[in-house]
């Protein structure tokens, strides 16, 4: 696959991750399997993670942040109260080095890439030491398995952690320093993707006009006065944000290119090309998401477009922001489709809601357009400098937890 070349895994990971990727199936089964367990979780992390980051007082009724720097602690921090546990999440630190890991895994892979095979170990070696690589977070993650490994043998019920989950389905010869890994490799597929969508739909719901940012908030209350509460079935009426969130997937998804692959055989295209053995292939996702006679007017960003498909629908799921086809890319497609894209919309879903319920929010200087967005390698990512402005709303809502602070 050429995921773990763009990666360069053996160095930025192990070769233990592509060896045996049972992380994969434990993300795509058992974790899957946890969501409906994990969302009042989610909920009660997004609203500690939000109350401890923003730290409004009496006094300090605002607070500036660099938008997309923030949200990306803030994914680490709830993500792990889903994979390593609220423990972990909860310690800055960790929370700090696993953010550099996610972040200067892309970054340093191209230049290991670009080095000779005898070098590449050096480079990996030379840039982590200065950038941050998997050290600074397997030295957290490493004595905490070790603990939870010693303790586990006297719970009567285990955790649903993704944590608990590898452990479980792990071969004979792991080691917890592998299981480490694994854990770490899971939240480099959380941190990195998640807080680039919540940035760029933050970016977009503070350019809408207040009726429509009403409508969202206002169908997220009655989903939850339906419900009674952060559930599964609740989240399935969070229409327009889960149309928010695909639609962001389908204007800026993560990369250019869909399913990157490296073609293993002779293939004959339609066209009577051949790709020879040994070649990288791509999707140009552009092509894909800005079809028109897909996408009516595709270079508009229309929060609503798959939540008014929806209308028409009798199904749930056809447009769904988890809902991978032919014609929608963000997660890839096919037997590697993204293993925890059930798990990312949960928590981006209840992410959004809950900023939506609790703040107001806006840019710092007056826009009528969203930020440009920075290109790297092929990847799309919003751009780190722009701040945005954060305010409690007056209305308190009786379906945020409240927070119990030390
Ligand atoms: C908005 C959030 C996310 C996006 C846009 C995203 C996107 C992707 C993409 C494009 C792929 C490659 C698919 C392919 O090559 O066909 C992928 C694979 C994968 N993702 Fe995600 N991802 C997200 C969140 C997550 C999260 C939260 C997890 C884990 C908890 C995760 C775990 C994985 C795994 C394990 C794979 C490999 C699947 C396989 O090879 O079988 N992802 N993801």
């Amino acid at each position: 696959m050429n995921v773990q070349e763009d990666l360069q895994l053996p160095y930025t990971m192990n070769k233990a991750q592509m060896e045996n990727t049972y992380h994969s199936t434990v993300v795509r089964t058992d974790l899957t399997r946890a969501i409906p367990n994990l969302i009042p979780e989610i909920i009660e992390e997004s609203v500690l993670t939000m109350e401890e980051g923003f730290q409004f007082t009496k006094e300090k009724k605002e607070v500036t942040i660099p938008l997309f720097d923030t949200m990306t602690h803030f994914v680490a921090r709830i993500s792990n109260r889903a994979l390593l546990g609220p423990e972990l999440g909860r310690n800055k630190d960790f929370v700090h080095a696993v953010v550099r890991f996610a972040e200067t895994t892309p970054l340093m892979a191209p230049f290991i890439c670009w080095s000779p095979h005898f070098l590449r170990s050096t480079v990996y070696f030379v840039l982590s030491s200065f950038l941050g690589g998997k050290k600074g977070a397997l030295k957290f993650v490493v004595p905490h398995l070790e603990e939870y490994m010693k303790e586990r043998e006297f719970l009567a019920e285990k955790p649903g952690l993704l944590s608990e989950f590898l452990i479980r389905n792990a071969p004979p010869n792991e080691t917890v320093e592998g299981v480490a890994m694994r854990a770490l490799n899971m939240n480099f597929g959380s941190i990195h993707t998640s807080s680039i969508f919540v940035t760029h739909t933050l970016f977009e719901l503070a350019l809408l006009p207040t009726s429509q940012v009403d409508e969202i908030r206002e169908e997220v209350i009655a989903a939850l006065d339906s419900e009674g509460g952060w559930t599964k079935n609740a989240l399935l009426k969070f229409r327009k944000i889960d149309s928010l969130l695909r639609e962001v997937g389908r204007v800026y998804g993560l990369m250019h290119f869909a399913l990157p692959r490296i073609s293993m055989v002779p293939y004959q295209l339609d066209d009577g090309n051949v790709i020879p053995p040994g070649y990288r292939v791509a999707i140009d996702m552009k092509a894909i998401h800005y079809n028109a006679k897909v996408y009516p007017d595709p270079f508009r960003f229309d929060p609503f477009r798959f939540s008014k498909l929806r209308e028409t629908e009798s199904t749930d799921t056809k447009y769904g922001f988890a809902t991978v086809d032919s014609n929608y890319l963000p997660f890839g497609a096919g037997r590697h489709a993204c293993a925890g894209r059930f798990f990312a919309a949960m928590e981006l879903k209840v992410m959004v809601a809950h900023i939506l319920l609790k703040y107001n929010f806006k840019y710092t200087e007056p826009r009528t357009v969203r930020p440009k967005n920075l290109q790297f390698n092929g990847a799309v990512v919003p751009d780190p400098k722009v701040h945005m402005t954060f305010w409690e709303r007056e209305e308190v809502s009786p379906y945020l937890p409240a927070p119990v602070l030390d």
